[in-house]
């Protein structure tokens, strides 16, 4: 079941035939998840690497009525002032983790870990289950909606995609990558590039996709809260796809 939009050199979005069955839904191995909070709800993993767009592909979907849990947003909670999950990272990295503010230190983290890979192993095996737990509990909370998003930069790399119906993968080249990670964070091109090389690599990502956004083309009103003119289209389409396939899921008796 993959749906690949495309941008034509014309502007237009061609949507690869794609017909889906109750029964395929309904047999859909990814609903037997027993960790899913409401097999009965049509969740669409929006993925991709650092930069790529997801946020903004997000507030897309987000203005077409589908409201999302961010794994960002959950990996920022998790570690919130006071929290056991923070004493136990400062505890093990040592008291410069804590700003004065008693939050934790995100730049110093960001460093730490993506120059040493034990150091990267331990936050991952502490932070992914606690974001894991969080992002279900958040899931099983959303308001009513015919389908909703959960946004995960680590998707595929977590086995995440356990938990969705359905894997969107936002893409872009390496090179619009660290072009707009470099002038969003404002961190060194090396940490960019060390982080998209802890990611999964744009290859096997895509080949994991069921469908993709292609965010390639350069928009100067994004800044704005504007959206690239050909994320648009791309967005309204997979919107209508979902739609139909939650439909789908709906009328399934489990
Ligand atoms: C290292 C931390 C403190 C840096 O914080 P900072 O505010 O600078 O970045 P932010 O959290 O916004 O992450 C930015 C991007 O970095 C990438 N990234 C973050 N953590 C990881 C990781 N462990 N492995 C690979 N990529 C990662 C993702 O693409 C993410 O979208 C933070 O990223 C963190 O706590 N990471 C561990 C938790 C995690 O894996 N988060 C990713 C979502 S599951
Ligand atoms: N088509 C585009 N043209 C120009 N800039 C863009 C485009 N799409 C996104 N951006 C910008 O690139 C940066 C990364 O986009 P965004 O924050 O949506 O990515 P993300 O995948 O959510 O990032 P992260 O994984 O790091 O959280 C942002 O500053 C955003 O405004």
């Amino acid at each position: 079941m993959r749906t690949l939009v495309t941008l034509a050199s014309s502007g237009a979005v061609t949507l690869a035939p794609d017909t889906v069955s109750q029964d395929q839904v309904s047999q859909d191995p990814l609903l037997q998840d027993p960790e899913l909070p409401d097999r009965k709800r049509f969740i669409v993993g929006l993925t991709g690497g650092i930069g790529s767009g997801k946020s903004t592909v997000a507030r897309l979907f987000n203005q077409l009525g589908i409201p999302a849990v961010d794994a960002d947003i959950v990996a920022r909670e998790v570690v919130a002032k006071g929290s056991p999950l923070l004493a136990k990272i400062v505890d093990h990295f040592g008291p410069q983790l804590l700003t004065p503010q008693q939050t934790l230190n995100r730049p110093l983290l960001r460093q730490l870990i993506f120059n040493d890979p034990a150091a990267k192993q331990w936050l991952d095996s502490v932070m992914h289950p606690a974001i894991r737990t969080e992002m279900l509990q958040q899931l099983a909370n959303l308001p009513p909606a015919p389908y909703v998003l959960l946004i995960a930069p680590l998707l595929l790399e977590n086995k995440l995609d356990t938990l969705v119906n359905r894997v969107l993968v936002v893409d872009i080249s390496e090179r619009n990558q660290l072009s707009r990670t470099l002038s969003r964070d404002g961190v060194s091109a090396q940490q960019v590039q060390a982080i998209i090389a802890s990611q999964i690599s744009r290859p096997e990502r895509l080949a994991l996709a069921d469908d993709i956004i292609d965010n390639n083309s350069e928009s100067t009103d994004i800044t704005n809260g504007g959206a690239a003119a050909t994320l648009q289209p791309q967005v309204q389409q997979l919107h209508q796809r979902y739609l139909d396939l939650a439909k789908h899921l709906d009328l399934t008796k489990r």
